[in-house]
């Protein structure tokens, strides 16, 4: 459930006048989603012919000075074509509002439901996009730091304690005791960069059948290597939940999907190994954090961080799976 905050009818029908919207019709809390509160609101529409929005206030993890560059990126991506939910901006012509110390924002709702075991055709689609995003985003003026970076798994793991991790798995403690230094030392720093997404799980893709309709929730996009996007993408994409199985022909149709829009150079294919050990590694760190630290009352359903430690190493130990003929 994700609707941490009420609004009442009266305060969302005065929330939605401000904006050059229609007037609400209906405001319903949306279940999906863990970070932050959001509704589906249905409006009278501009034209009197009705219009469907998502509203969603920033309930945590995201800094109010990072709004302008999330929400002014979905309208960069948006002009340059990219399926990717518009900002509707208030009558003022600003990007969010405030209720309180909380910011909220009206964001264009589009069609589509995220799918659970994605065909390889549905990861074509989605490596595609990414692409496409990533090169449409090169004049996009905003500048953001990569919050989730290898410093802040590294605090994360800390945090946690090697009796933390031993809670969670007997073995986790060592996995990253094993790999982390190795992945740190080794991580390049001169792949082309852009603006990422650095999350783009199923959830966060709509599709309609094979086609991609929405690439949301960029709350943790910033400007990263390219590469490190597409073996996030994987490592989210290309296995089962449990991180046990991984399927080939998805993986394949993904890095097709990806380089029929912008091939990878050759450093880039070379450092796809250690980039996808760096995502798995990565959402192991969030994951075994928010395991801990998640109260056993918590709304929200923790997310297993041995999924991603099974990940880790599988892509410790299958360098191959990346080579350009792996599955010619
Ligand atoms: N622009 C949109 N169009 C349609 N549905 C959306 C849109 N944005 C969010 N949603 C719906 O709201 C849910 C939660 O949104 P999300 O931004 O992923 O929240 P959280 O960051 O809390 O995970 C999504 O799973 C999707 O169902
Ligand atoms: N995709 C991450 C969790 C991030 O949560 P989101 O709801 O904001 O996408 C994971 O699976 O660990």
């Amino acid at each position: 459930m994700a609707v941490y905050t009420q609004i009442g009818a009266e305060d969302m029908a005065a929330l939605v006048a401000e904006f050059d919207v229609g007037e609400l019709v209906s405001a319903k809390g949306i279940a999906e989603g863990v970070s932050n509160s959001n509704w589906l609101l249905d409006t009278t529409g501009r034209d009197g012919k009705g219009a469907r929005f998502i509203l969603t206030m920033y309930e945590f993890r995201i800094e109010l000075e990072d709004l302008p560059y999330f929400l002014s990126l979905l309208d960069h991506l948006a002009g340059r074509g990219c399926a990717v939910p518009r900002t509707i901006h208030d009558r003022a012509g600003a990007l969010y509002r405030m209720r309180g110390d909380k910011a909220l924002a009206l964001i264009e709702f589009l069609p589509g439901v995220s799918v659970s075991e994605p065909t390889p055709a549905q990861a074509r689609a989605v490596g595609t996009a990414l692409a496409q995003m990533h090169l449409a985003s090169a004049d996009f003026a905003g500048s953001r730091e990569n919050g989730m970076g290898l410093a802040e798994w590294q605090r994360l793991f800390d945090a946690c304690g090697a009796e933390g991790l031993a809670r969670i798995d007997p073995d986790l403690a060592g996995l990253v005791a094993e790999h982390m230094p190795r992945i740190a030392a080794q991580w390049p720093a001169d792949l082309p960069r852009s603006v990422i997404h650095a999350d783009l799980f199923p959830d966060n893709v709509l599709m309609l059948g094979d086609k991609v309709t929405g690439l949301i929730d960029f709350y943790f996009a910033c400007n990263d290597i390219m590469a490190y996007d597409v073996a996030v993408t994987h490592a989210a994409w290309c296995f089962d939940g449990s991180g046990r199985s991984f399927d080939p022909a998805v993986s394949a149709a993904l890095l097709e999907g990806y380089e029929s829009v912008r091939p990878l150079l050759p450093e880039e294919r070379a450092a796809l190994p250690l980039l996808a050990q760096g995502a798995a590694m990565r959402f192991t760190s969030s994951r075994a954090y928010d395991w801990l630290n998640t109260p056993a009352d918590a709304l929200v359903v923790r997310k297993d961080p041995m999924a991603f430690a099974r990940r880790l190493q599988f892509y410790a130990a299958n360098p191959a799976i990346f080579d350009t003929n792996a599955f010619a």
